[in-house]
């Protein structure tokens, strides 16, 4: 007869109640072959456990060797994270900046096509836009600030985004209560702020300044009527009233002539999302309105959505890191995103061109700006170690794996790729927008089109990696009109020949599209590439940076939609600082995911999740209140901040009273929700302004560096 085996869980049974005793419990009636087929389990289990220690320990200890500097990019979806990542790799690691060009002239490409889209898909709408209060004149060849333009030879960029942005808005509005469907207003609390003169409490709650609620809204699209002869002069000057625009007119035939861009986009799509990619029809739509409503108390409870940022827990091995790149097909309007990883770079890869080696050498010997990369990758050298990392394994799997990578990746070869030699092709996707691209210019510089843009509230100006193409595009169309109509701006456009330089470059036939210089830069910041899922960028700065060499930095830029912001917890371990990008542009706008929500208070809300979140309680914060050029140009067009921010009160509307503002706001923020005291900067920023970016990013790197040595007692 078997006798069961006492155990300590036996003798345990009658003294605790403690649930995983009860499930390591071994059963009473254990022969003892099942005891040793336990304990041999059990023996093996601790082996790994111990296998594990020792890899966590090894990896702390070459971490400290190492010197690994994390940093975590957080904010709201289109705040800014990714065009910050660029930059860091624009400033520090140039050669693989450069080598991803071509890629990003897809996307750059992509961009141009798809905010043509929009524009034609809000002039193609079923349902009538609201009518607006002042009727522009349908005869006006050129928007009005391309008009105002033509004054001044000496505005800024900024003054003439502004005057863009102005345009879209239209004059500065006539105030009107607030309908159900509108911009909510933003509630920055009563925390104590570092302004004295700050009310303590002040929680108004303005209506939608921006509706301008006309009772008599028309059941269609009136277009004006027009004759043939009328339409010949519609580029002509102003002196021709009441005249029905050019795109008006020409709708369905323009609407014809550019039905290659969908052939185009499609092509685009094709190369940047893999086949099989079908997260296109998955990507998390926007939850149902009901699901969050802002609150306005300013107890420490949070909503719904945001708690469960600080809620959600993922075992830190369980992390995953997509490894794909994907469209949205279904909605017209949806975003193209990228899952970082693979096959991202994999487009990339088939994007490169191979060359032989003594053609990239001998092209290094002619090009200075590229001698540097291709030597090294020939000679192996380590001081350009710089790679993209996005691993798809576990965290610590991805952190071990990553110091090889890093590793291997400076001793490979790296393949020239056409981006870097300048030896790209001209694409069927550069033909197609070179022979549409004036009927592009006319229907962006068509002031019927701005109308309808106005009244249907499509902020072209404002949308997704758009902002490169209205600036240029405006000044290339009066350009062309200057030349095709006899129409003058003298000399309006004399210290903007850059973005003409651009523009030609973006829908010309050359050979090579993006020559190095600030052109190419300026493009790959303004371009837009909605990040799902997270990536991991390691580098070491291939420009030597006192402190930080041998240094290895792991920037993750997580997606900020709301849908992503659960993902963003495992990632809290183990983070050195946080980059949190708050766009204070955004006063005046809802969340693409929930239009009942108002970006400025989502990231207001956000903002506390992430002071007041316990696993962060020891990491510096930095703050960048960024797109203040555009919050600028706002402020600048007459749309009030108070009109949304009730507790701004009768403060100057301009960028530095704003800013001010609202840096009080989110410092006292920081303040009333942190654990406990800890470092905290706050810059207000533009950060696809390369020359004020670049002192910013130096100057939290250095914080950064200078913290992680404190905390490794090395300083
Ligand atoms: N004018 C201006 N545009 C900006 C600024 N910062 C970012 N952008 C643009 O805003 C768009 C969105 O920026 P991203 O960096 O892609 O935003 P993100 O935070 O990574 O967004 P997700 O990936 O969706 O989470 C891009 O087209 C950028 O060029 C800024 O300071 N000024
Ligand atoms: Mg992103």
């Amino acid at each position: 007869m078997v006798m069961p085996v006492p155990s300590r869980y036996n003798r345990r049974t009658a003294t605790t109640d403690d649930p995983l005793d009860a499930v390591l419990r071994p059963p009473p009636d254990e022969t003892p072959e099942q005891r040793q087929i336990r304990l041999a389990r059990e023996e093996s289990a601790r082996k790994v456990s111990a296998a594990i220690d020792a890899e966590i320990k090894a990896e702390r200890q070459a971490r400290k060797k190492k010197r690994i500097v994390r940093l975590l990019l957080l904010g709201q979806s289109e705040s800014g994270k990714s065009t910050t990542l660029r930059q860091f790799q624009r400033l520090y690691t140039p050669t693989a900046f450069r080598e991803e060009r071509i890629l990003w002239r897809a996307v750059i490409q992509l961009n141009i096509i798809r905010s043509i889209h929009t524009i034609l898909e809000a002039l193609t709408q079923s349902q009538p836009p609201p009518m607006p209060q002042h009727h522009h004149s349908y005869s006006q060849p050129l928007p009005n600030h391309m008009r105002n333009l033509s004054q001044s030879t000496s505005r800024s960029p900024a003054q003439l985004y502004s005057q863009t942005v102005s345009a879209s808005y239209g004059p500065p509005p006539h105030r009107a209560r607030q309908p159900s469907n509108s911009v909510p207003p933003v509630d920055l609390g009563s925390h104590e702020s570092d302004n004295e003169q700050e009310p303590a409490s002040d929680l108004d709650i303005y209506s939608d300044p921006l509706n301008t609620s006309n009772p008599s809204l028309p059941t269609r699209i009136s277009r004006p009527q027009y004759s043939d002869a009328s339409c010949s002069n519609a580029a002509a000057g102003p002196s021709h009233s009441r005249r029905p625009s050019y795109v008006s007119v020409q709708l369905d035939a323009l609407v014809a002539r550019l039905a290659p861009l969908r052939h185009a986009e499609s092509l685009l799509i094709a190369k940047l999302v893999p086949p099989n990619e079908d997260e296109a029809t998955q990507l998390p739509s926007a939850q149902p309105a009901s699901n969050f409503q802002p609150t306005h108390n300013h107890s420490n409870s949070l909503p719904q959505y945001q708690s469960s940022i600080i809620s959600t827990h993922t075992d830190i091995t369980s992390r995953t890191y997509n490894t794909t790149v994907s469209a949205t097909t279904k909605q017209a309007r949806q975003e193209i995103f990228v899952r970082p990883g693979m096959h991202w770079k994999g487009a990339l890869s088939r994007a490169r061109v191979s060359y032989p080696s003594t053609l990239s050498y001998s092209t290094s010997m002619s090009n200075s700006s590229s001698s540097n990369t291709v030597s090294n990758d020939h000679n192996g050298s380590a001081t350009s170690s710089t790679t993209q990392e996005m691993t798809s394994s576990g965290a610590d799997g991805a952190r071990s794996k990553g110091v090889s990578s890093v590793a291997r990746h400076s001793l490979r070869p790296r393949p020239s790729s056409a981006g870097n030699t300048g030896l790209e092709t001209p694409d069927e996707v550069q033909e197609v927008l070179h022979a549409c691209r004036a009927d592009m210019m006319y229907l962006w510089a068509d002031e019927w089109v701005r109308d309808i843009l106005r009244r249907r509230k499509v902020r072209v100006e404002e949308g997704p990696g758009l902002d490169i193409v209205p600036l240029s595009l405006f000044v290339f169309i009066t350009l062309f009109l200057c030349a095709a109509c006899h129409y003058t701006f003298p000399c309006a456009y004399r210290g903007l020949s850059i973005y003409l330089n651009e523009l030609e470059r973006v829908t010309a036939l050359r050979r090579s599209i993006f020559p190095s210089g600030l052109g190419f830069v300026d493009d790959v910041l303004k371009a837009r590439l909605k990040t799902v899922g997270v990536s991991e960028y390691k580098f070491e700065m291939e420009i030597p940076a006192g402190r930080d060499t041998g240094t290895e930095w792991r920037i993750v830029d997580v997606g900020g939609s709301r849908s992503q912001r659960p993902t963003w917890v495992p990632f809290f371990d183990d983070v050195d600082a946080i980059i949190f990008l708050a766009p204070i542009s955004g006063f005046d706008q809802v969340l693409a995911e929930d239009r009942t929500v108002n970006r400025l208070e989502d990231s207001v809300l956000l903002w506390k999740a992430v002071c007041s979140n316990k696993l962060l309680a020891s990491v510096d914060l930095v703050l960048f209140l960024n797109k203040c050029d555009i919050l600028e140009a706002k402020l600048n067009s007459g749309v009030s901040l108070a009109k949304y921010v009730r507790s701004y009160g009768d403060r100057a509307n301009d960028l530095d009273t704003a800013g001010k503002y609202l840096r009080s706001k989110f410092s006292a923020i920081h303040r009333e929700y942190s654990p406990s005291p800890r470092k905290f900067y706050a810059f207000c920023t533009s950060v696809t302004d390369t020359a004020t970016t670049a002192g910013i990013i130096a100057s939290v790197r250095d914080m950064v560096i200078r913290q992680h040595l404190k905390q490794s007692k090395l300083l």
